[in-house]
């Protein structure tokens, strides 16, 4: 079974006034994650995360390529498959008047799910919400307002689900319970991740198989051990910076 099939996927900006025609920003992407598995995509700034994300989700139209997930064409069939992924990104604020609750009940609503109430009161219970369902989401910390997207990430129980950064800007306690709820939530429910990511350690952590993009290509893949045993270092930060410097012919001298 796959979560997500990805064939020469391909994106090109569209040039800037007066700018030479700018190079794609992702270039060529082909990978296939298996249903139940948890994928790192990993790059430096400017690597085409974000980009890959955005066309995945639909919300970008790729210049070339083709996207099933779920089983459903993305450029034929996309509502299909939308219904049952979802995704959090830090570039995507919560309407800050609304309440927790209300931006919720907003999302419940766009996926149709049933006894809503419930389910927003068991993920609530479940990410240490409840407390701050009456509050608006303008006045939550950094660490409340990732649990709260966590929240609306899951609020269709998807079986697909794309993470942005899902831990940036949090201090590392609050970090370290969000990918302790992401080990468990992803062993529990077999839901695929897909997951963006500069954070090594925690892709060591949740993830079994890692692409490693760099100016829109994947320039490795594998487990991060498996990773790490090629570039003959001692973990994925340091194979990062391998690949992110163009040091690895020199360190695997
Ligand atoms: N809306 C846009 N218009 C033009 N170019 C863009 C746009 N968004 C991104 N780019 C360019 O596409 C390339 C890939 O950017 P993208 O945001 O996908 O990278 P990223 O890997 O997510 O980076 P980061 O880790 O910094 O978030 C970069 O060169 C960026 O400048």
């Amino acid at each position: 079974m796959t979560a997500l099939l990805v064939e020469n996927l391909s994106k090109t900006y569209p040039p800037r006034r007066g700018a030479p025609p700018p190079r794609p920003a992702v270039d060529g992407l082909s990978f296939r994650l298996p249903m139940g598995e948890t994928w790192g995509l990993l790059g430096g700034n400017g690597a085409g995360k974000t980009t890959t994300i955005a066309m995945l989700l639909g919300l970008l139209v790729p210049s070339g390529g083709t996207i099933l997930a779920l089983g459903h064409d993305m450029t034929k069939d996309r509502f299909a498959a939308l219904a049952r992924m979802n995704f959090s990104s830090p570039y995507i604020a919560l309407p800050h008047r609304l309440s927790v609750a209300e931006n919720l009940r907003i999302y419940a609503h766009l996926y149709d799910v049933p006894d809503m109430e419930r389910r927003i009161a068991t993920l609530a219970e479940d990410l240490n919400l409840t407390e701050l369902l009456d509050r608006p989401a303008g006045e939550l910390s950094a660490g409340q307002k990732t649990r709260v997207a966590l929240a609306k990430a899951l609020i269709n129980r998807p079986a697909l689900l794309l993470l942005d950064e899902p831990t940036a800007s949090l201090d590392p306690d609050t970090g370290d319970w969000v990918r302790g709820w992401l080990e468990r939530y992803s062993a529990e429910s077999g839901c695929s991740i897909l997951l963006a990511s500069h954070n090594m350690a925690e892709v060591e952590r949740l993830c079994g198989h890692v692409l490693m993009l760099k100016e829109g290509r994947i320039l490795d893949q594998g487990s991060p051990a498996a990773l790490t045993a090629q570039y003959g270092r001692e973990d994925l930060e340091q194979v990062f910076l391998d690949i992110a410097r163009g040091t690895r012919a020199e360190t695997m001298a």
